[in-house]
């Protein structure tokens, strides 16, 4: 089976991203660990497929798959993506489009001087809807990991986001606490967790230990919760500049209830064809 794909990235997050809007694109998760294989593959954080939409008055509809060949809901980082490849490969000559996802409907938006802005829709707080075994309704819970015990706030963009406050993200125990937290028992689904310098009420810094791919120069939906988390616990104001090592992202949000817009660049790197057995 021979695959072209393109390569992307938003801020070094970086994506192989599938036409499937003529043929379908069923992929094995093997064969989606193996294309995101940074040594016997291709490499990546994500493999995006873009599809014809399946309800009408929507544009496209937008899978994701993890590193690990795990399908989910939503990326951020992967929005921005999604709307200049359809653009740039004229499936479309509009430039603010309807995506259907797993977790519900976006609505990126590619601006005249090339950034994207992306409506991620309302994040989701109750803790079914993230799912989280949670202590109590409170914004801020302790979580347990053996012999230390941290304070995170759980948020859905459609994914599950653990966010914690850290002194210094350079030196917070990203790869240590990340997988302890990313399959931590009271996080069914799994969870991306986040570790968030608080810089001043408009600005932090974040890294975040992805679910399914481990730590990624920067994650869209991460951002989107860190700064959710942050407002709710009063630490920050609309809008937020989010630096991740990848760069800088603009994220805003009004409040409970309210989309979180969320903007940053896109970016190809190469198109390219691949030989899969
Ligand atoms: N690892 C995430 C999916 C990719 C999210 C990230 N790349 C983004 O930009 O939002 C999860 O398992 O929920």
């Amino acid at each position: 089976m021979r695959l072209r794909f393109t390569k992307m990235h938003g801020l070094g997050n970086d994506f192989i991203v599938v036409d499937a809007t003529r043929a379908p694109f069923e992929l094995t998760p093997e064969r989606i660990r193996f294309l995101a294989d940074r040594h016997f593959g291709v490499g990546c954080d994500q493999l995006l497929v873009v599809e014809a939409p399946t309800q009408p008055g929507v544009d496209f509809r937008y899978r994701i798959f993890n590193a690990d060949g795990g399908e989910v809901e939503q990326c951020g980082n992967g929005a921005r993506c999604f709307v200049r490849f359809v653009h740039d490969r004229k499936l479309t000559d509009k430039t603010h489009i309807r995506v259907e996802t797993q977790a519900g409907l976006i609505e990126p938006k590619l601006e005249a001087d090339g950034q994207v802005t992306v409506n991620m829709g309302a994040p989701h707080l109750a803790p079914d809807d993230i799912p989280f075994d949670a202590d109590s309704d409170a914004v801020v819970q302790p979580l347990s990991l053996g012999d230390v015990r941290v304070l995170i706030t759980a948020v859905s963009m459609g994914n599950p986001h653990a966010v914690q406050v850290v002194a210094d993200v350079d030196s917070a125990p990203v790869t240590v606490q990340g997988p302890a937290i990313e399959n931590h028992v009271r996080f069914p689904a799994r969870v991306n967790a986040g570790f968030m310098q608080v810089v001043d009420a408009h600005h932090i810094r974040l890294r975040v230990w992805e679910r399914g791919a481990g730590e990624t120069l920067a994650c869209g939906t991460g951002a989107c919760a860190a700064v959710v988390a942050g407002i709710l616990r009063e630490l920050l104001v609309s809008p937020v500049r989010v630096d991740t090592r990848g760069g800088s992202l603009s994220i805003a949000w009004a409040g409970p209830g309210s989309p979180v817009y969320m903007t940053g660049p896109a970016v190809t790197v190469f198109d390219a064809e691949i030989e899969l057995d």
